[in-house]
């Protein structure tokens, strides 16, 4: 038998079929838009009402050549002579319900953790649903959402199996290209499918529904080659790179949407225009549908956060995902209690971050590393191979990551570079990597105008900006713009700097860029 397509996994629910909507209609308009298995799931039905239900179903999916799973009931499916059954763990055991089956039925079971893969596979199943990853209105949960961020490591669980993984709960066409994206592990195993019950099932146009979502997956799938088939490229290729990023910068002068701090909003908002670009510091919920239409990235800085910063925050990425464009994260001083650790999480299991920057104290934290630890906002100290540690979280965020300190590390999980410019007063002036932060995002927004690949528009999160460059030309920027800002006639110290410093931005040409500085190339091997 054909092995099973998992790409778009329909899960039946007839109870959220909009008013007048039949389930065989909506069964088959679904199949026509591209569901590629289904599964029968009756929670309310008598064993003949769902009987019945069943053997329709498997009618329909024949004509269509589409492979029928049932829910829980091993009877049913049995009676049926479904493809497979799909159990949950605390249905009957993988191994009775193979006994019972008949040979070559496919066998699925829910997981929420790691270890519940690691049983599943010890079991012999065929596949696994993973989930939930968000909230859903379908089902009463027993655990907590897993988020996008925990899918990673269960996926790395089923490395050297074949066993297939569809993710479940809360995924729409408005969220599949970050679950997709985000949810890769570090070893790069993707998921083989996605199961959906409300984005199609309670959809007025269930055709329509199931197409978005199979063509988001398709396309998510031709964005991730290509960047896998991407070489790493040379000191000059970067530095080259960057400095077209700040002569665009200049030129198009981006809209940058800032979220920061209290302390730091003025001098944020102050570098984003001498580098070229333009503030706009906003924060009400209220709006963030409204700005993402005008942005072209957006800064999220937690360094001052409140409940309320926080829901903004959770709507502007959401909202600038949707839109294509780069979101930098500054985690500013994440440590320093749950709060803001739980956040960090929340924010980045809502939205991709595009780049995520910190100290060593702060990525430690975010990364979950008791190597390093803050105080309050400041680093005590530093990794023993920040090389590794960087590239590392780069490929498990699945984002560019820029670790700062003396010594930068900027790392899309491929190579890393390395940077040492600098002045020693940019480290004692308030807010010098908040507003690096703000560099980065003008850079990043410069970086994704200049590139209009529409062509898996779907299935990606930017229009393939290169954000390794922009973080790098934003670190190289502002560290050189220190060294030189610290030369100038009458800079004597942490009070005339800063204005020198901002000054010195607005005049640095790309010509010294390249010839100041102090950067290497490190290859992912
Ligand atoms: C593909 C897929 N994954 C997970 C589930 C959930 O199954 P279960 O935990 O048994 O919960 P119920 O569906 O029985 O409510 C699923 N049905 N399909
Ligand atoms: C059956 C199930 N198991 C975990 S979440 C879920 C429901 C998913 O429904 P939706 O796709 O509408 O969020």
């Amino acid at each position: 038998m054909d092995p099973i397509d998992f790409t778009l996994y329909l899960v039946t629910d007839r109870s959220l079929l909009p008013a007048g909507k039949d389930h065989l209609e909506t069964l088959e308009q679904a199949i026509k838009g591209g569901v590629t298995v289904v599964q029968i799931r009756e929670k309310n039905a008598d064993t003949a009402e769902f009987l019945q239900i069943a053997q329709q179903s498997k009618a329909l999916c024949d004509r269509y050549k589409i492979p029928l799973i049932v829910n829980d009931r091993i009877d049913i499916a049995l009676a049926i002579g479904a493809r497979g059954v799909h159990l949950g763990q605390t249905d009957m055991p993988i191994n009775v319900a193979r006994k019972l089956l008949p040979e070559g039925t496919i066998i699925g079971i829910s997981c929420n953790t790691v270890e519940e893969v690691l049983r599943a596979k010890e079991a012999g199943a065929d596949y696994v649903g993973l989930g939930a990853v968000w909230s859903t209105q379908t089902k009463k949960l027993t655990s907590p959402p897993i988020g996008v961020r925990g899918l990673g490591v269960m996926l790395e669980a089923l490395d050297s199996s074949n066993i297939s993984a569809v993710a479940i709960g809360g995924i729409k066409s408005s969220n599949l290209a970050h679950l997709l994206h985000g949810s890769t592990s570090q070893t790069e195993h993707r998921l083989d499918g996605v199961a959906v019950v409300s984005d199609i099932v309670a959809s007025p146009n269930p055709e329509e529904a199931a197409q978005r979502l199979r063509s988001i997956f398709i396309s998510s799938r031709l964005v991730a080659g290509e960047l896998q088939s991407k070489s790493t490229p040379s000191r000059d290729d970067i530095l080259m790179k960057a400095c077209t990023i700040m002569d665009t910068t200049r030129k198009l002068s981006p809209l940058v949407h800032q979220m920061t701090n209290v302390v730091v909003a003025n001098q944020s908002a102050n570098i984003t225009l001498a580098l070229g670009a333009s503030p706009m510091m906003a924060t009400a919920p209220e709006e963030m549908g409204d700005l993402s239409k005008l942005s072209h990235a957006l800064l999220v800085n937690i360094g001052t956060l409140v409940s309320g910063s926080l829901q903004g925050m959770l709507k502007a990425g959401y909202f600038v995902n949707a839109a294509r464009n780069p979101i930098v994260l500054d985690p500013v001083g994440i440590g320093a209690s749950d709060f803001r650790k739980n956040s960090v999480s929340e924010l980045l299991n809502s939205w991709q971050a595009t780049v995520i920057k910190g100290n060593a104290g702060e990525l430690a934290a975010l990364a979950g590393s008791s190597e390093t630890v803050s105080k309050g906002v400041d680093s005590l100290g530093s990794f023993k191979d920040p090389v590794t540690f960087t590239r590392q979280l780069a490929r498990k965020e699945r984002c560019v990551v820029v670790l700062t300190g003396e010594t930068d590390y900027i790392s899309d999980g491929k190579c890393v570079v390395i940077l040492k410019n600098g002045d020693p007063l940019l480290g004692k002036i308030t807010g010098s990597g908040c507003m690096l932060g703000s560099c980065i995002a003008s850079y990043c927004a410069a970086a994704n105008l200049l590139e209009s690949n529409d062509e898996y528009s779907g299935g990606s999160l930017d229009r393939g900006g290169n954000f390794l460059a922009a973080a790098v030309g934003a670190v190289l920027t502002l560290t050189i713009a220190s060294e030189l800002a610290t030369k100038r006639e009458g800079v004597r110290g942490i009070g005339s700097f800063l204005p020198a410093l901002i000054d010195n931005v607005a005049a640095l040409q790309p010509e010294d860029i390249r010839r100041f500085a102090k950067m290497k190339v490190v290859d992912s091997n």
